[in-house]
């Protein structure tokens, strides 16, 4: 089963760059980069990979990303991702950059998008995997701060296909970001959000209303809402949901107990994918066998969620 559906063809709509750095490169680049890690070796930081929830996860991914630095670490970055991809048949995928990881420790924007975007253009010409790059906002700071990020995007307008939100979701409802997601909607993006991942429904339904957004990143939540899932189902709105990630952070407590293959013959309009796979214990295909051996889930059911995710691109 896992090589039929490693050779399944599939998109990858969830995927953060900065959490595909596996503990080998971290420590090859903090090497290259003269960067003291806190960690003795990749096993004791392998270790280190047990959370409690999203924001003992997210400490670890800030720490992490500290050793990426140049625009080459970026490009290695974002290279060995699609290497995977490749290897996985992600014909398609649509990454996450979140640019204030970096401009905060005074990486500029472009040294860090001309990297991944170099490597993004490899990828189409030499590995045939297309993509559309999304800025993904951090909620935790201010909108101020996400409009100062958007303001140094728009010089590189082509580069993406759509602004995003994640970070800490507790405490920061979209409804914070609506006049942000407002002006990158006039820029011509499109919009999508983390949203329903510990978070509450309402989280979802401001996304929607107030964020105008295409997809659902996670969205595991809304099952909670019968009104909201109705509304999901009726107009096809896509989830990009994560399950090893939601067990890895405790969203559910088991994989046996995760509802996507529920929301599937419900109708929802459900994809799977890695969120951040050097952290979370594998890529794409690692996460659609999980669902396999802990839910059972059967070829035809496979083939609807790899097909939800080629129809649910924002670049068509
Ligand atoms: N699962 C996740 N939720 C919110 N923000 C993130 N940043 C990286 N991974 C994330
Ligand atoms: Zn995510």
């Amino acid at each position: 089963m896992y090589d039929w559906l490693n050779a399944l063809p599939k998109a990858e709509l969830h995927l953060h760059l900065e959490g595909s750095l596996e503990p080998e490169l971290l420590f090859a680049l903090a090497e290259r980069n003269k960067v003291t890690l806190p960690w003795h070796d990749v096993e004791t930081l392998r270790r280190a990979y047990d959370f409690g929830n999203l924001q003992e996860f997210l400490d670890l991914y800030y720490a992490g990303a500290d050793v990426l630095r140049t625009e080459q670490d970026f490009y290695d970055l974002t290279w060995a991702y699609l290497q995977r991809c490749k290897a996985q048949n992600v014909i398609h995928t649509e990454p996450f950059f979140d640019p204030q990881t970096h401009t905060d420790r005074g990486i500029p924007f472009e040294v860090a998008l001309n990297g991944i975007r170099h490597a993004l253009d490899d990828g189409r010409k030499q590995l045939g995997i297309s993509s559309g790059l999304i800025l993904s906002f951090l909620r935790h700071l201010s909108e101020d701060e996400a409009q100062k990020t958007l303001d140094q995007a728009l010089p590189f307008r082509d580069a993406f296909v759509a602004v995003g939100l994640d970070s800490s979701e507790m405490g920061h409802p979209p409804s914070k970001f609506q006049r942000v997601f407002d002006r990158a909607r006039g820029e011509g993006f499109l919009t999508v959000a983390h949203a329903g991942e510990e978070g509450p429904p309402e989280y979802i339904w401001e996304a929607l209303d107030l964020l105008k957004i295409e997809r659902i990143d996670h969205g595991v939540r809304a099952i909670e809402d019968e009104r909201l899932m109705q509304r999901i189902i009726d107009e096809q709105i896509p989830l990009t949901v994560c399950p090893l990630s939601n067990t890895k952070l405790c969203v559910f407590d088991h994989m046996s107990q995760h509802n996507i293959l529920d929301m599937l013959e419900r109708g929802v309009k459900v994809t799977v994918n890695s969120d951040d796979p050097a952290y979370f214990g594998g890529y794409v295909t690692e996460n659609f066998y999980a669902l396999h051996e802990h839910l059972g889930m059967s070829q035809d059911q496979a083939q609807r969620l790899a097909q939800n995710s080629l129809d649910a691109r924002l670049v068509k």
